[in-house]
């Protein structure tokens, strides 16, 4: 017989460790045993096995010694490389008694001895310790302690079990297809019966080891084989249950079996291999445990699909290993928050997204003061039990799509997404998260039987698109941390200078109106409202403070904070009730009774579910008549929420509240919405009547308004009217009531009954 190379075993890249001096060493190692087994199927002179033999165990002693090197660093603390060791001294030693066999035995003793070695060297050595070696000294060289390396590299190892079943089924279908070879050349049945039964015992005992079970089933699903150990796997009665779809789905997780019969179709369809894992509820136990399904068509002599077969093994363990090296890789272990490394991940996502949107995020960077020496004074247990209690207090203080993550011994950094599209009012938001961290944590922790009071510090930076990387952000927030320590602790700061000093005048302001209220700082101004002789008919009620230094300051400087920090609902309800108390005392006297009063209302404060009963007591605590006053809303108000805005006025407007639509022309009003409210009048804005004498355009809008409040039956009044030829023009365009400088600037209660007594605005001389 000619003698041939059989590669009774190929070599393929699942034993690829990703050491190259080791991967190359392995592929000799495996070619001389190749070589060892396709020598005595074939029968060589024992002189020419000897050489072999002695060439494999030379070549697999200099291998052992390149591994045992690599790992010296480590073993010391690494048992298992330690067993390794002794696996190295057993398979020299397996294959110098086999070599001994070779004088006086008939070879074909030898061949399934061979492949035994073979096969265990693959699938214990290469595949699990050389592999588990190969990840643990990686690992450690990346810098992972041992107990990370150990978790990494035996996570490696379960996954690879996958593999095993993946070499087990090539090799099977490469020794079928050698002893297929032979059949033809090698005349000898009795060496290819010799080889079917190692192989197929070789199959068996590796399908057992790795618990695979088998199946097939014809392509028309006319007969299905499952094998004992899949009945096993799956908690069923072999006996009580056929092989088959039915069965199969009833036990697996119904969310999983679009994804199966899909994988299935693809592989009739495209010939790939069916693959999907998925969870099962063994019927025996109730336990649920993960299953891994592998298959491959297999196709007649017209090309067409016969059958198909594959396998499937339980990777319950493998699935909780991936799990638990999630968990470890990516979440600190003390507080079960993320860690750096998912922060800085999910920072970078953060970056990439909003690259696309104008919001904006910010970044908090939190260390705990002083807790090195609370550490030092009640040891690490009680340091360990703040970072617990404190984590969560932070957690209580942030939504759910903030990410809170611990990136070091005491220092924790938050990220907040989507803020305000405008930075100040970002960076406004960000300061009320901060602000609510800071007094959240100084209420004291029991921390066993000691009470602790403990404070951080807080940097923060603003981001939104992608001028920064994390590194730098990161870097930025630390650095404004850094700043608020230096600040006395207990403090947050902003990276940005310019945004500090801003949010810091605007949190001094919103200080200083909590106390305006407190101090009654506020006062009402009247600005008449004038009819087409000049004679007042009503006014406005317009907000003034009156600062302890005697500046009086309008509320452009100050509403907009006093809206977006909420104040604007007691300043609002103070308003509201002076202006009643106010209308009150003009209904009492003749020659003011008639006189309306309109007062500014916020989106806010009309937002607020009980505004309308709030209103109406106000009333009736003056017991005044409604007809008289006049609530003066935006139109923004009609942007959002039009039912609720149409039911809130139409109750107020039931005891007889008018309501004036101001800044007209400025926003979005669909006349549809128009008709449904129950308006009385329409106020045209400034900045249409400062420039209605030159600007064409600012001339046509307010024709528009006027004819349109005419023809819908509302009163319009014009303000900011400056000029006498202002009033002129809106006369003659239809507008018979008016407000602004012209008649007079807002003035206080005192002046305004002055201007009462003049005939007629604006008064001569
Ligand atoms: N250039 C010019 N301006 C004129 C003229 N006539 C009146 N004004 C000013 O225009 C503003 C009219 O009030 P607004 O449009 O409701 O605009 C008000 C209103 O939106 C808000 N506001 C005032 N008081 C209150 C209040 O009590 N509650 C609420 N929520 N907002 C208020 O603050 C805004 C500004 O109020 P003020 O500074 O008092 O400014 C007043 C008034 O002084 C004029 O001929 N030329």
């Amino acid at each position: 017989m000619k003698q041939e190379f059989l590669e009774i075993f190929p070599w393929g890249e699942h034993f690829e460790l990703g050491v190259a001096e080791i991967d190359a060493q392995h592929k000799i190692l495996l070619q001389a045993l190749n070589e060892m087994a396709t020598g005595i199927i074939f029968e060589e002179p024992v002189a020419t096995l000897n050489t072999r033999f002695e060439l494999f165990i030379e070549g697999a002693r200099h291998h052992f010694k390149t591994e045992e090197k690599l790992w010296q660093q480590y073993e010391q603390e690494n048992p298992l490389l330690l067993g390794h060791r002794l696996d190295h001294v057993k398979l020299l030693e397996k294959t110098a008694e086999l070599q001994h066999q070779l004088e006086g035995n008939p070879q074909s003793a030898l061949i399934e001895q061979t492949l035994a070695v073979l096969s265990k060297w693959l699938a214990t050595q290469i595949l699990e310790e050389d592999k588990y070696a190969v990840e643990y000294v990686l690992a450690r060289q990346r810098g992972l302690d041992h107990r990370q390396a150990h978790s990494h590299a035996q996570h490696q190892v379960d996954s690879a079990k996958n593999r095993i079943v993946k070499v087990v089924v090539t090799n099977f279908n490469s020794l079928s297809n050698i002893t297929r070879h032979l059949t033809r050349k090698v005349t000898e049945a009795r060496m290819v019966k010799n080889l079917l039964a190692a192989s197929e015992k070789r199959l068996q005992e590796a399908m057992d080891y790795a618990q695979i079970g088998y199946w097939d089933f014809s392509a028309g699903g006319k007969e299905v084989t499952w094998s004992d150990q899949m009945y096993d796997l799956f908690g069923l009665d072999k006996h009580q249950v056929p092989a088959g779809p039915a069965t199969l789905c009833s036990i697996m997780d119904e969310h999983y079996h679009a994804q199966f019969k899909c994988s299935l179709d693809s592989a009739f369809e495209r010939g790939t291999e069916h693959f999907v894992e998925y969870p099962i509820t063994r019927p025996d136990n109730g336990e649920v445990r993960w299953i891994e399904c592998r298959g491959q068509i297999i196709y007649d002599a017209n090309g067409q699909p016969e059958r198909m077969s594959g396998f499937v093994q339980d990777i319950t363990k493998h699935k909780e290993s991936e799990r638990k090296v999630e968990q470890l890789a990516f979440f600190d272990p003390l507080t079960a928050l993320p860690n750096r490394r998912l922060l800085v991940d999910r920072l970078e996502q953060v970056l990439i997204a909003t690259a696309r949107s104008s919001k904006n995020n910010a970044l908090l960077f939190l260390d705990i003061d002083h807790f090195k020496t609370l550490n030092d004074s009640y040891g690490h247990d009680v340091g360990d039990q703040l970072l617990i209690e404190l984590s969560k207090r932070l957690s209580d203080c942030l939504r759910k799509e903030d990410t809170l993550a611990r990136i070091g011994g005491d220092e924790f950094v938050i990220m907040l997404e989507n803020l305000d599209e405008n930075p100040m009012k970002a960076a406004l938001q960000s300061e009320l998260i901060g602000n609510n961290i800071l007094n959240s944590l100084n209420k004291p922790f029991q921390l066993s039987d000691i009470q602790y009071n403990s404070t951080v510090s807080i940097g923060i930076t603003l981001f939104s698109g992608h001028e920064n990387g994390s590194t730098e952000l990161m870097k930025q927030a630390d650095i404004a941390m850094y700043q608020a320590k230096s600040r006395g602790r207990n403090a947050l700061c902003f990276f940005d200078p310019e945004m500090q000093n801003r949010v810091s005048s605007q949190m001094e302001l919103e200080a200083q109106l909590r106390l305006a209220l407190q101090q009654k700082q506020f006062q009402l101004y009247y600005q008449p409202q004038v009819n087409a002789q000049g004679q007042i008919c009503g006014a406005e009620a317009l907000l003034r403070w009156q600062q302890p230094n005697g500046e009086l300051t309008a509320p452009g400087s100050f509403i907009t904070l006093a809206e977006e920090t909420g104040l604007i609902i007691p300043i609002g309800e103070w308003v509201l009730a002076s202006a009643c108390e106010q209308l009150q005392q003009w209904q009492r006297q003749s020659h003011t009774e008639a006189l309306t009063l309109s007062v500014n209302v916020s989106i806010k404060q009309f937002r607020q579910p009980d505004f309308a009963t709030r209103v109406l007591s106000i009333l009736r605590n003056y017991n005044l008549n409604p007809a008289q006053l006049k609530l003066e809303l935006t139109e923004t108000l009609l942007l959002t929420d039009v039912e609720r805005t149409v039911a809130q006025m139409n109750e107020l407007n039931r005891v007889g509240i008018q309501f004036s639509l101001d800044d007209f022309g400025t926003g979005y009003s669909s006349l549809q919405y128009l008709k449904q409210l129950p308006l009385y009048q329409l106020k045209i804005d400034r900045s249409f009547v400062r420039d209605v004498l030159i600007d064409h355009s600012d001339q046509s809008i307010v024709t528009t308004i006027i004819s349109m409040a005419n023809g819908l039956g509302l009163e319009v009044i014009a303000e900011g009217v400056e000029t006498g030829e202002q009033q002129h023009f809106l006369s003659q365009q239809g507008c018979r009531h008016f407000q602004g400088f012209w008649f007079s600037r807002p003035v206080a209660v005192d002046d305004f009954s002055r201007l009462l007594e003049q005939p007629a605005l604006p008064a001569v001389g």
